[in-house]
C-alpha cells in the first residue's frame, strides 16, 4: 500500500509524507525514503524495511520507551501548546531554520522551557550553523538548560570543534546516518551522544552494531514515519542494552491521518513496544500516479539492493 498524508506543520521544508507499507512473514514494514533521495541512498532504507518484513527484530529488554515531543520551527505559543498536549517530560526543539533568526530560536526555546517546567529541553540545528554561529547561539540558548544540541554544524570536523568550545553536550545525527563512515564521530571525539535512525542506517540490527562500536549513549529517532515505521524505532530502543535518554519517536502526531487503528502516540511520555497493523482506510491511500511512481522506485532500488549483495 502506498500512503500519502499531509503534515500538521511544515517540517524541514516538507508538508506531506509518502511511503510504502508491505507485509512479510515477520510483519508489516514501512519503506519511506524522502522524495529528494536518489536510488542509491534508498538502498539502506529498503534493507530496514525488508528486515521488518522478513527477519523481524531482536528481543526487547524493556516493554516501553521514553520519548520526547518534537517542536517544529514554529512560533512560541504554538510551540508551548505542542509541549503541553504531548505529556512528554522531554522536548526537542528545531532551531536554526532557514529564514529565521537567533531571536526566533530564543523565543521558541524559552516558551518550551516554561511549558515543560522541570523537564528536559534539547535542540536540533540540522547542521545549519557554522562553528562560530553555533558557539554564539549555544552561549545564548544555554541559559535554558539544554540537555544537548543535535547536529549544530554539518560536518563531523565542525562538530568536534563546537564540542570543544561549548559546555552543551553534542549529539550527532546526520554525521552518522549520512556518513560514509559513521564511526568517524567516535574517532574524532565529535559527539557525546549518537542519534540512530532505523531506515537511513539500514535496519535495527545495523543500528545495534553501530551502537556497540560507537561507544556513546544512543537516542533512537524517527525519520517521520507512520506508526508502522515508528515501531521499528521502538524495537531498536527496546533492544538497546542501555537507554539513558528519551527517544525522538513521538512524531506520529505530526501526521494529519493515521494508517493504523492504534497509533503509536505517547502515554505519559512513553511508547509501548508493539507491532501495529494497518487498517483499511482509503483516505490515506495515494492516488494512482503516486502509487505507480513508488512501485517503479521500489523495483529500481530492489534491483540495486540485489546487485549490492
Ligand atoms: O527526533 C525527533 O524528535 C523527531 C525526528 C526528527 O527530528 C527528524 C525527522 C525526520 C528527519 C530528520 C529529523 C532530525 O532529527 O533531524
Ligand atoms: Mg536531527
Amino acid at each position: 500500500m502506498i500512503y500519502s498524508i499531509a503534515l500538521r506543520n511544515k517540517f524541514r521544508g516538507i508538508t506531506a509524507r509518502e511511503g510504502m507499507l508491505f507485509e512479510g512473514p515477520a510483519g508489516w514494514a514501512e519503506w519511506s525514503p524522502f522524495l529528494d533521495y536518489d536510488d542509491a541512498t534508498c538502498v539502506a532504507w529498503l534493507r530496514a524495511a525488508r528486515e521488518a518484513a522478513y527477519d523481524g527484530w531482536p528481543a526487547p529488554v524493556r516493554d516501553a520507551v521514553p520519548v520526547n515531543c518534537t517542536v517544529p520551527a514554529i512560533g512560541p505559543e504554538k510551540a508551548a501548546a505542542i509541549v503541553r498536549a504531548s505529556g512528554c517530560a522531554t522536548a526537542k526543539v528545531k532551531v536554526a531554520e532557514l529564514g529565521q533568526t537567533l531571536a526566533d530560536d530564543l523565543a521558541r526555546v524559552e516558551a518550551v522551557r516554561d511549558a515543560i517546567g522541570t523537564g528536559r529541553v534539547r535542540i536540533d540545528a540540522n547542521g545549519a550553523w557554522s562553528v562560530d554561529e553555533a558557539v554564539r547561539a549555544l552561549k545564548e540558548l544555554g541559559r535554558f538548560e539544554l540537555e544537548y544540541v543535535e547536529q549544530p554544524c554539518a560536518s563531523v570536523e565542525d562538530l568536534a570543534l563546537v564540542r570543544r568550545r561549548t559546555n552543551v553536550l553534542v549529539a550527532a545525527d546526520e554525521s552518522i546516518r549520512r556518513a560514509e563512515d559513521p564511526l568517524r564521530v567516535r574517532d574524532l571525539e565529535a559527539a557525546d551522544i549518537a542519534v540512530l535512525k532505523v531506515q537511513p542506517i539500514g535496519g535495527v540490527r545495523a543500528c545495534l552494531d553501530i551502537a556497540e562500536q560507537i561507544g556513546l549513549p544512543v537516542v533512537v529517532s524517527s525519520a517521520l514515519e507512520t506508526s508502522i515505521g515508528i515501531a521499528a524505532g521502538v524495537a531498536l530502543a527496546a533492544a538497546l542494552p542501555e537507554l539513558p535518554y528519551a527517544c525522538g519517536l513521538a512524531t506520529v502526531s505530526m501526521f494529519t491521518a493515521e494508517v493504523v487503528a492504534e497509533p503509536l502516540l505517547p502515554v505519559d511520555g512513553m511508547l509501548p513496544v508493539v507491532r501495529p497493523v494497518p487498517r483499511d482506510d482509503p483516505e490515506v491511500q495515494a492516488d494512482q500516479a503516486t502509487t505507480e511512481r513508488w512501485q517503479q522506485r521500489y523495483d529500481r532500488v530492489e534491483a540495486l539492493l540485489r546487485s549490492d549483495r
